[in-house]
């Protein structure tokens, strides 16, 4: 759970779950793959909306809905995110649904945010504006005014009617509501064929606020779709770069914490955390590069929970961050500042760890090491300095 989540838990909002239906075979598109396990942008396609699910503060926990034969697509979509167990959906979306949600019930969410797995291009702010109506009515979803003129058109080709489209919208996900509802309507609508959660619970009788949706928050559902999608990805799309500088002062013990990395020393640092600075200023670089604030704001040093803290955890969150934004880290270099312990010989070793809590291909992480002559606190050896940039690309 990320630090926004358990601080959302400790201040008594809602609990709120993200069910994910990922249990479809994805016919129209065809192909061997059930689409939601096909690459786009380097990850497969459940992993974007799961990505943003999970990174998002408001969000206590998140889970798929999945066909029982693709548990190891699915073990491999979802690695290193922290989701609850996915459970086997049916024959239809809307079983899938009910499936999910019933599984949910001994988790007694008080609201829930159904969203289609076929829908990579999800952003936080679309969740935001769901859950915001959520305040006032049993159920609130994503829409697109429709901008096209609408044809009604027989069986032999001809146009019968032009439909008034003042009034029409179109539905995306994620739908959220207040989960007692959801369930129960969807409980008494077994039997009939609703295409989207909210028809289910207007059939129950309940309220369903429209939030503007978001044009990019398509659902894949033919190969066209699906190419278009792929352009997305295609040129560099935005590259930014972001800078990350710490220090903590030497104090009493008998190892430091550095990149990751546990060093024997005759001295500790002294910190809220493991005092790791390696890892505080790589992960404020990372931060810096989406404008996602500071350590600071994430992990405040005034929280007893982060007394003492492995700081993997904040840089596993930087990294989710960037993720949930459909972005990738392409590099991140890394300047320890100190007279000793001596970095040299760790430096594959911490080079390795960085990557690995990333998930990051070795060769995007640089570590170097420098000392200040002798010179200023670090010279003293006082203290330890680090410095670190970080390179992210952000789809376009
Ligand atoms: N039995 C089903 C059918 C659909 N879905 C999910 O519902 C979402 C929207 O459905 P759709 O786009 O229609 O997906 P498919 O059913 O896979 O597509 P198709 O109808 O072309 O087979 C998808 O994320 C899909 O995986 C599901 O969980 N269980
Ligand atoms: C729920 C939905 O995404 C709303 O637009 C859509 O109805 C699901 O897709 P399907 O093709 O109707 O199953």
């Amino acid at each position: 759970m990320t630090a926004d989540r358990q601080a959302g838990a400790r201040r008594g909002e809602p609990k709120r779950v993200a069910l994910v239906v990922a249990a479809g075979r994805g016919y129209r598109l065809g192909g061997e793959l059930p689409k939601q396990y096909l690459t786009l942008g380097g990850r497969p396609i459940l992993r974007h909306c799961l990505a943003v699910f999970a990174a998002h503060p408001d969000i206590a926990a998140v889970r798929a809905v999945i066909h029982p034969d693709d548990q190891p697509l699915y073990d491999q979509a979802a690695r290193g995110l922290d989701l609850l167990d996915p459970v086997p959906g049916g024959a239809e979306r809307q079983d899938s649904v009910r499936l999910g949600l019933e599984s949910l019930a001994d988790l007694a969410p008080d609201q829930v945010l159904i969203h289609d797995a076929a829908r990579p291009f999800l952003t936080p702010d679309v969740v935001d504006r769901v859950i915001a109506a959520l305040d006032e009515q049993p159920g609130a979803i994503p829409a697109v005014a429709q901008a096209d003129t609408l044809k009604r058109v027989g069986a032999d080709g001809l146009i019968t009617g032009t439909v008034d489209r003042s009034g029409l919208w179109r539905a995306q996900t994620p739908q959220g509501f207040r989960f007692p509802d959801l369930l129960a309507a969807h409980r008494a609508a077994a039997g009939q064929t609703l295409t989207d959660d909210a028809a289910v619970l207007e059939a129950a009788g309940g309220a369903v606020r429209i939030v503007p949706g978001a044009e990019r928050n398509v659902k894949i559902t033919t190969v066209e779709d699906l190419r278009r999608a792929e352009r997305r990805f295609q040129g560099p799309g935005e590259v930014r770069v972001g800078s990350g500088f710490d220090v903590h002062a030497v104090g009493p013990g008998d190892h430091v914490t550095l990149g990751g990395i546990r060093i024997p020393y005759e001295h500790g640092l002294v910190g809220h955390s493991d005092a790791d600075v390696g890892l505080h200023a790589v992960t404020d670089a990372i931060y810096g590069a989406i404008a996602a604030g500071d350590i600071g704001r994430h992990f405040p040093p005034t929280d007893e929970r982060w007394k003492g803290a492995p700081s993997d955890v904040f840089l596993r969150h930087a990294g989710a961050l960037v993720e949930a934004l459909g972005g990738r880290i392409l590099h991140l270099d890394l300047t320890l500042i100190c007279e000793r312990p001596k970095v040299g010989p760790r430096r594959a070793a911490i080079t390795s760890r960085i990557a690995e809590i990333l998930g990051l291909d070795g060769g995007r992480v640089a570590v170097k090491a420098t000392t200040t002559e002798q010179l200023g606190f670090t010279g003293r050896g006082e203290g330890i300095a680090a410095q670190a940039t970080a390179t992210v690309s952000l789809p376009g």
